[in-house]
Order: structure tokens, then sequence, then C-alpha cells
């Protein structure tokens, strides 16, 4: 059996190895003569997978990619064709959400202010909107929820329109799918319009698709209110952002907010489990074995925490700072943007620290034990 995978997608060789053939190919580039032959095709959101690709691919007996999004699959089509697909929902829910509480906390330290006491917006409450939500209810914060769609299907969340969440919200992260139809699409769902409405001194992330921002009138709005601050991990135009934009945007990083080493093999693993049921074979691979140890992964605390503690820690599995500085060095190079991401390998999710030993000898309103394992550590 051939298999062709992007050279991205980690753990490919230790989950499917044992199932045939592997092809590592640039997913970006990938042409219908290097698919002509595969059995299986595990690709990642920069691939296009529809006719033009796979029209010429007559063996193909399943299609998985490694992502949540799925604006790159043409799925009807490969319904008409009887190709089993698959994605990874909520592989990479918890990068995301903790990427932007991270991204939250450096800004609170960045601007000299506390997080706390913020109302933090999330429009999208689906894996990775109720996953950014998690970590901020648990520190304590105000989370208004906006999702017209999961409130028409009967989510018995409390949900609030848009408009208030703009009037209300103090940061507002964006975790939509990119739609381009109907009453809830999501393409340039941030315009001209809806920029000039955001509160003084909003915060704004946008961890889904640069595209769900006018990413135009997103410089001339900033230009203008030097008073807003952004997050930016997606672009329109990937994987060439705008040079203006990255230099407006406080943190600004190649689309990795859902690269934690525990996504990615989630992500790989959730293939490996549906191609296995599609051939009929038993899954006996295991998820963790796959995961590197962490240098830092017993710590112990003699007192509660402070906010700017609390960052600390959180640098210890993911330092912004330090994609942001690399991404400013690289993007505008040719290649940039995708060697960033494809050299990757380095962050963790909280929960790959054991927090032990916090001692609160005196009651000082701090970050405690359970505050911390609501957000997510060990
Ligand atoms: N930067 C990165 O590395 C990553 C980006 N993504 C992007 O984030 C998107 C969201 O991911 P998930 O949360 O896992 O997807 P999801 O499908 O679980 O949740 C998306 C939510 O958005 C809601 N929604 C749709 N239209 C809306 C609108 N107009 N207003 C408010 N809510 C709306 C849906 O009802 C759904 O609940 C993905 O589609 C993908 O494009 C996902 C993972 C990693
Ligand atoms: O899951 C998604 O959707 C994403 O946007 C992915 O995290 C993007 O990663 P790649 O598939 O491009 O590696």
């Amino acid at each position: 059996m051939k298999i062709i995978a992007d050279e991205n997608m980690p753990y490919v060789d230790a989950l499917f190895g044992d199932l045939g053939e592997i092809e590592y190919v640039n997913g970006r580039t990938l042409t219908p003569e290097q698919v002509s032959d595969a059995d299986v095709l595990l690709v990642r959101s920069v691939t296009k997978v529809n006719a033009a690709l796979l029209d010429k691919a007559n063996k193909l007996k399943f299609v998985g990619s490694a992502t949540i999004g799925t604006d790159h699959v043409e799925v009807d089509y490969l319904a008409r064709r009887g190709i089993p697909f698959t994605n990874a929902p909520g592989c990479n829910a918890t990068a995301v959400g903790e990427y932007a509480f991270i991204a939250m906390l450096e800004l609170a330290q960045r601007s000299g202010e506390s997080l706390q006491g913020k109302v933090v917006g999330i429009v999208g409450a689906g894996n990775t909107g109720t996953a950014a939500a998690k970590c901020l209810q648990a520190y304590g914060l105000q989370v208004l929820l906006c999702d017209p769609v999961k409130a028409e299907q009967g989510d018995k969340r409390e949900f609030v329109s848009i408009d208030t969440l703009i009037a209300q919200a103090d940061i507002i992260s964006l975790h939509v799918p990119i739609t381009k139809d109907g009453e809830h699409k999501t393409w340039y769902l941030f315009d001209e319009t809806r920029l000039n409405q955001l509160k003084p001194n909003t915060w704004l992330l946008n961890c889904c698709r640069g595209e769900v921002i006018d990413n135009r009138a997103l410089i001339k709005f900033k230009q203008q209110r030097d008073d807003v601050k952004l997050v930016l991990d997606v672009w329109e135009g990937e994987p060439n952002p705008m040079p203006e934009l990255v230099a407006l945007a406080e943190f600004a990083t190649p689309h990795i907010a859902g690269y934690s080493l525990e996504g990615k093999a989630r992500g790989t693993f959730m293939l490996y489990q549906k191609l296995c049921a599609v051939l009929g074979l038993e899954a006996n691979k295991s998820l963790t074995s796959l995961l590197p140890i962490f240098q830092f992964s017993q710590i112990s605390a003699q007192t509660e925490l402070t906010e700017a503690q609390l960052l600390t820690l959180s640098r210890l599995v993911y330092d912004l700072r330090d994609d942001d500085r690399k991404f400013r060095g690289c993007f505008n190079t040719s290649s940039g943007f995708d060697l960033m991401r494809k050299q990757h390998t380095y962050r963790r999710e909280y929960n790959a620290i054991s927090l032990t030993q916090i001692q609160s000898t005196e009651q000082r309103n701090g970050i405690n034990q359970t505050m911390l394992t609501a957000l997510g550590f060990n």
C-alpha cells in the first residue's frame, strides 16, 4: 500500500510504518502525478484536495487531514467518488486555547496591566473557542460566547450577539471556521465597519483563519487606533502575510497556534485510528508513547502564584516571545513562513507539567493548585 504523507506531519513513520510504504511530500506543491498511484493520502491545511489533484488517483482508498479546518478539502468530491475522508476535530483545541490564553498573559505583562478583571469575548464556541474559554474561566475571567450556529442548534450555554460582544469585551478572540456563504458566513466577519466598533484599548486575537478579518481594513484601522492591540497567528495570503500588518501586530506567528507536540500527535493518531477502521485492522499503537519526555515535567511551587509567575510557568511550555521574534526575522524571506512551521517541534501543553507541593501557609488570593489544575496542569 502506498501512503503519501505531508512531510510536516509528525509521527507518521511510527503510526503508519507497518501499514505500507510511506512517501513524504511537500504539501503545498503536491501534484496530481505524485498522488496518481497513492492508496492513502495524509494532508495538512496547505494542500488543496480537489478534482484537479485527485482525478488521476484511481487507487485512492482514504484521505485524512490532520486538521480541524476542512476548507482546503472538497468533501463533496471525495464523497461522490466514495473515498472515505476524515479530519481531526479537537486534536489541537487545547493548543489553540492555551495559545490564546498565554498570548493574553503576555499582552497583559507587556502593557503593564493585569489580565484579571478583563471581559473576554470568544467568537465561535466550538472546540478551540471552548478550550480558550476553559482556560479563561479557570482563571476567573468573565467570558462572553458568540456562536449563533450553536445557539440555533440548541446548545444550552449562554450566547450573546456579535454586537453585544464587541460592545462589552475588553479582549476578543476569534475561533470560527472560514465560510463564504450563508447567514453566518465568516469571510471578513471583521470588516472595516466592525473594526471601527471596537472599544478603546480592545485586544483582538485571530487564531482561526486570516480571512475572518479584512487584513487591508485592519492595517488602515490599526494605523489610526494605536490603542487596539493585535495578536495574529493567521493571515490573508499565507504564506505571504502583508508586511505592514506584521509590523502592526503586538505578537505575530505563522499559523502555529495549534502546534503543540500533543496536538500534532493527536492529529496524526486520529487519522491512524480512522484508517485502521476503514481497513478493518486493530489500531494497537499508543498515543502517549509517541511524545518525548518534557524536561520540566515535575515542578514544585512553594506558594500560590502571581500572574507574573503564571506567565513564567507558561513560558516553560510555550514562549510566544521567541516565536514572535523568529517570525519577524523570517516571514519576509522565501519559504520563511513554511520553514518556521516545519521546524516548530518544541511546544508542549500545560498537561506536560505536573505541579506539586503548593503549600499555602497564608491566604494570598493568588493562583492556587485548584486553579492550575483547572487550567490544564497535571
Ligand atoms: N491557527 C491554528 O493553528 C488553527 C486554526 N484553526 C481554525 O479555527 C477554526 C475553528 O476551529 P474549531 O474550534 O476546532 O472548530 P469548530 O468547528 O469546533 O468550532 C467552530 C465554531 O464556530 C461557530 N461559528 C460558525 N460561524 C460562526 C459565526 N458567524 N459566528 C460565530 N460562530 C460561528 C460554529 O458554530 C462552531 O461552533 C477551524 O475551522 C480552523 O480554521 C483550528 C485549529 C488550529
Ligand atoms: O487544524 C487546523 O484547521 C489548522 O489550522 C492547523 O492547525 C494548521 O496546521 P497545518 O495543517 O497547516 O499544519
